[in-house]
């Protein structure tokens, strides 16, 4: 049964402590660095990507077998060591600490686990396969990216900026709704939006205007 919470957490400024120093690692790790969490990566010795990233201090890097405690204080936690005990041993630490962890190639020691992730500015698209096919859910994303190209950033502000002037215009949460949904659904829009001249005008639109022009067409 498929019973995963979906959620998207904010890491910004959190530790995440990463167990382990090699290449699973350095691909768990990049996912913590994009959403700009604290990473300490604690491992006998870590791949030379890692070493990089510390010399450019974008993680901590204690190179030295873990001991019991280092995971305390940290939010979230992954194991990506090939020693299985260990990882056993981290999962149990990780439940009676309450802290959420991963722990590579164990999904039943596992509180959470990753996802393909599409970024496009503030769209984040998630996938899961609850751990049945990741290849599958790489091939989605991948599919998604080219559905969802960087030429959706600006129709993307366009929206943030419509928002916000329908939340101060309108006071109707009903009629907020209805014009919002009326204004993604116009799929002639969407596809004038991914023009170039729609891409340079979007941040100097009047957006009063704007909104007055969709409520007089509908
Ligand atoms: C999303 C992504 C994030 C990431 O890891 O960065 C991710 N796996 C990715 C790729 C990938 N992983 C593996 C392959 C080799 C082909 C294959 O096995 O299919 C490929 C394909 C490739 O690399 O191309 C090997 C593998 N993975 C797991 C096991 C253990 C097991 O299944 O028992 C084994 C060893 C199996 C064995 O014994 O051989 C388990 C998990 N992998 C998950 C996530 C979680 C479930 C995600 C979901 O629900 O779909 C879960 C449960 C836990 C977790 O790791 O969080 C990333 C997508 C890359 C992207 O989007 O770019
Ligand atoms: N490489 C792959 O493509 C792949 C695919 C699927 C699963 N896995 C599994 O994921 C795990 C990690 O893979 P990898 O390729 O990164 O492995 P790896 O062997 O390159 O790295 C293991 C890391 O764990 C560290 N380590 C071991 N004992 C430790 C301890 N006591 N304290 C701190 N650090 C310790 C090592 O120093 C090393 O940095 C392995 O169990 C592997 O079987 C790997």
């Amino acid at each position: 049964m498929n019973t995963l919470f979906p959620i998207f957490l904010k890491l910004n400024n959190q530790l995440c402590t990463v167990v382990g120093g090699g290449q699973i690692a350095a691909r768990k790790i990049s996912g913590l660095l994009e959403c700009q969490a604290v990473v300490r990566v604690i491992a006998s010795a870590a791949i030379p990507a890692l070493h990089q990233l510390h010399q450019e201090q974008k993680i901590e890097l204690h190179e030295r077998a873990y001991q019991p405690g280092d995971i305390q204080d940290s939010v979230l936690v992954v194991a990506a060591t090939n020693d299985d005990k260990l990882n056993t041993r981290i999962a149990q630490e990780c439940a009676q600490e309450r802290i959420l962890c991963n722990i590579v190639d164990t999904p039943d020691l596992c509180s959470f686990y990753y996802g393909s992730v599409y970024t496009c500015g503030d769209l984040k698209i998630a996938i899961s396969t609850n751990g049945a096919a990741p290849a599958f859910g790489k091939k989605i994303q991948a599919e998604l990216a080219e559905r969802y190209p960087e030429t959706l950033l600006p129709y993307m502000r366009y929206l943030q900026h419509m928002r916000a002037i329908v939340k101060e215009k309108i006071a109707s949460p009903a009629q907020r709704q209805k014009i919002l949904e009326t204004i993604v659904h116009d799929t002639e829009f969407f596809a004038r939006a991914q023009g170039p001249e729609f891409q340079d005008a979007v941040d100097a639109l009047d957006y009063a205007k704007e909104l007055e022009t969709w409520l007089e067409i509908h």
